[in-house]
């Protein structure tokens, strides 16, 4: 495994979690990154993301041993997004969520080096110009990652019905229906986002997203984030493991400008 030779991004071996390489060898583009607020470059001819879920085209709710999906019936153009930085529009495949084991960090990106407790990603890809997901997954426009902070606050309405499913799923490789659940509830209305081309910060760390991450996070209580930590990594029967710390270190920036669709 190549280190990716930049001091803040420490030696793969301290990292068990991440079976993969941390770092991939002669990648360019790797995520998360931290946001510099101030070396973010405002675009005027960003334009504003448009949403629109159905639904009823929510299907369940599945653990596997990362974190916990919510997934989508992609095979129509039902729920999808359009505009922002995107050349035309992308299918919501899943979303998921990555936490700490206490509330001082817990994001996998970070802005001015501030970590957030938990971090949404909305997973999009390119059905106009690929065939599927696992084809859009290798390719450098196939994806779009709406990246959603959450921060310890108010409790959230719309995340509790996931909440709610959580000990149905508690083991690895554990599944639960789940319908009519629409996500536009967990994306904050603020239509401020910042922009850069990056990869998946999970399996298979492919360079094919376009990261859209909210500047505006939403706020949960600290019951909805305890609830994420009573999840495990293992299946029945192994010995538990706590479904913590789910995220990957922060990636060099390498030639990369992050945008920014407000001044
Ligand atoms: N966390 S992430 O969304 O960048 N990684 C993924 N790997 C497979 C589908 S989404
Ligand atoms: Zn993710």
């Amino acid at each position: 495994i190549k280190s990716c030779g930049n001091h803040s991004c420490p030696h793969p071996a301290l990292h068990p979690l991440w079976q993969s390489p941390l770092t991939i060898p002669g990648g360019t583009r790797q995520s998360p990154i931290n946001i510099q607020w101030r070396d973010s470059v405002y675009d005027p001819f960003l334009k504003p993301l448009k949403i629109s879920y159905d639904p009823t085209t929510c299907l369940h709710i599945w653990n596997n041993g990362y974190s916990f999906l919510v997934e989508f019936d992609d095979s129509t153009d039902k729920s999808i997004i359009v505009g922002g930085p995107l050349e035309n529009q992308y299918r919501l495949k899943q979303f998921h969520f990555h936490w700490g084991a206490i509330n001082d960090w817990g994001s996998e990106h970070t802005v001015d080096s501030k970590f957030y407790p938990a971090e949404l990603h909305l997973v999009h890809w390119n059905a106009v110009d690929y065939p599927s997901f696992e084809d859009a997954v290798m390719e450098g426009n196939g994806l779009a990652v709406i990246g959603v902070f959450l921060k310890l606050g108010a409790r959230h309405e719309g995340l509790q019905t996931l909440v709610d499913a959580l000990p149905a799923v508690r083991h690895k490789d554990t599944v639960i229906e789940f319908d009519e659940f629409d996500p536009s509830c967990l994306i904050p209305s603020c239509p401020d986002y910042w922009t850069y081309a990056g990869s998946l910060t999970t399996p298979p760390l492919t360079e094919s997203v376009t990261w859209i991450i909210k500047k505006k996070p939403i706020e949960v209580d600290e019951d909805q984030l305890e609830a994420f930590r009573t999840l495990l990594f293992t299946s029945d029967g192994e010995e538990e493991r706590r479904m913590v710390d789910n995220f990957r270190p922060l990636q060099p920036l390498m030639n990369r400008t992050v945008r920014s669709s407000f001044q």
